[in-house]
Formats: structure tokens, C-alpha cells, sequence
């Protein structure tokens, strides 16, 4: 049956991709094959929650580090931020600092993300989003901040005009 354009969300997920399980961000999203810039990696549906209902339950587990931010207008017509739950891959991109190579895009009135190459990735590299600046762990990805000695080592080095 063919459906009319304007009635459904089109799904789309590129094939040349593949879940490792053991990297040292835990599971991660990899390019099984050379990906062009600007290709679609996936469409995903989202579930918002109440704020209330993520405080008061979500938090509360495992879950609450899979959700994003999202914007919703309250029954005053507030402008607020709850949380959504990403079905489909959206939920296992890992965070990268410095390499990201996936962009997202929200349709916050048809509850759907859009994720896609923000330029080539070539084979066997991981797919990283950004998760902004408040990360709630340990970024595998950010070099150990110097070691007192050795930063002392380095101001000595540093000679003043
Ligand atoms: C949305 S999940 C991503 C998928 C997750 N790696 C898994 O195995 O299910 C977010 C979690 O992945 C891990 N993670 C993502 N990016 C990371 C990074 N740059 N450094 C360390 N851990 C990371 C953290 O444990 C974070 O809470």
C-alpha cells in the first residue's frame, strides 16, 4: 500500500553500521564502510516524559543517562526542558569532545531526531554526537590533566620577557 507523503514520518537508517560492545566508553556505534558527509545514520522516534515522572522515577536509574534534553511549552505556555527517551540507535551514540562526525536535529512537534554525518567517516571509525558541556561521567576521550610535578616542570619552562 502506497501512503501519501504527508502522512508518516519517513524511517531511514544507513546499512554500514555496526555495535561494538567492548570499547572504553562501554557499547559504540561503528562505520562498517566508508559514510559520505551528510548522509542520514538514522531517524529515531522519541517518548517524552513528565517532569515530574523523570524526577520523581527516571532518575533514579539507569535510563537517565540514555535521555536528552528536550523543549516542551507547559499547560501555562512556559517554556520548559523535560526529558526524552531516543528509540533506535540515537541512544547508543557515544559523547566525543573533539571528534565528533554525527549532527542531530530535533522535530520537537513530530517527537522524531534526525541524525546524520557531519562529514566523511571513514570505515571503522566510531560515530560520536556531543552531549554538551555537563557530562554526568568520566570523558575516556580528554587527556589526564598534568601531574603537579610535571606541571611544575612546565611553568618552569615558561620564561618571562
Ligand atoms: C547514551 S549512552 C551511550 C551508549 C553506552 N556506551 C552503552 O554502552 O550503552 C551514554 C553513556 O555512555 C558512556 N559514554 C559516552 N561517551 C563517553 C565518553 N566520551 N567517555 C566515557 N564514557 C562515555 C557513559 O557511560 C554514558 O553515560
Amino acid at each position: 500500500m502506497d501512503l501519501p507523503a504527508a502522512s508518516h514520518i519517513p524511517l531511514q537508517r544507513c546499512p554500514d553500521l555496526g555495535i561494538i560492545s567492548d570499547t572504553p566508553k562501554g557499547r559504540g556505534v561503528f562505520a562498517t564502510r566508508d559514510i559520505p558527509a551528510k548522509t542520514v545514520i538514522d531517524v529515531c522516534p522519541v517518548l517524552v516524559l513528565g517532569i515530574e515522572e523523570n524526577k520523581k522515577h527516571l532518575e533514579h536509574t539507569s535510563l537517565y543517562h540514555y535521555t536528552y534534553n528536550w523543549p516542551i511549552i507547559d499547560q501555562d505556555g512556559k517554556k520548559k526542558v523535560a526529558q526524552a527517551v531516543i528509540f533506535g540507535l540515537g541512544s547508543m551514540f557515544n559523547h566525543s569532545t573533539q571528534e565528533q562526525n554525527v549532527v542531530w536535529e530535533r522535530d520537537a512537534d513530530r517527537l522524531f531526531i534526525t541524525y546524520r554525518a557531519s562529514r566523511d567517516i571513514c570505515a571503522g571509525e566510531e560515530l560520536c554526537i556531543s552531549y554538551g558541556d555537563h557530562l554526568t561521567f568520566k570523558d575516556v576521550d580528554c587527556p589526564a590533566p598534568p601531574r603537579p610535578d610535571e606541571e611544575m616542570a612546565q611553568l618552569n619552562q615558561i620564561q618571562l620577557d
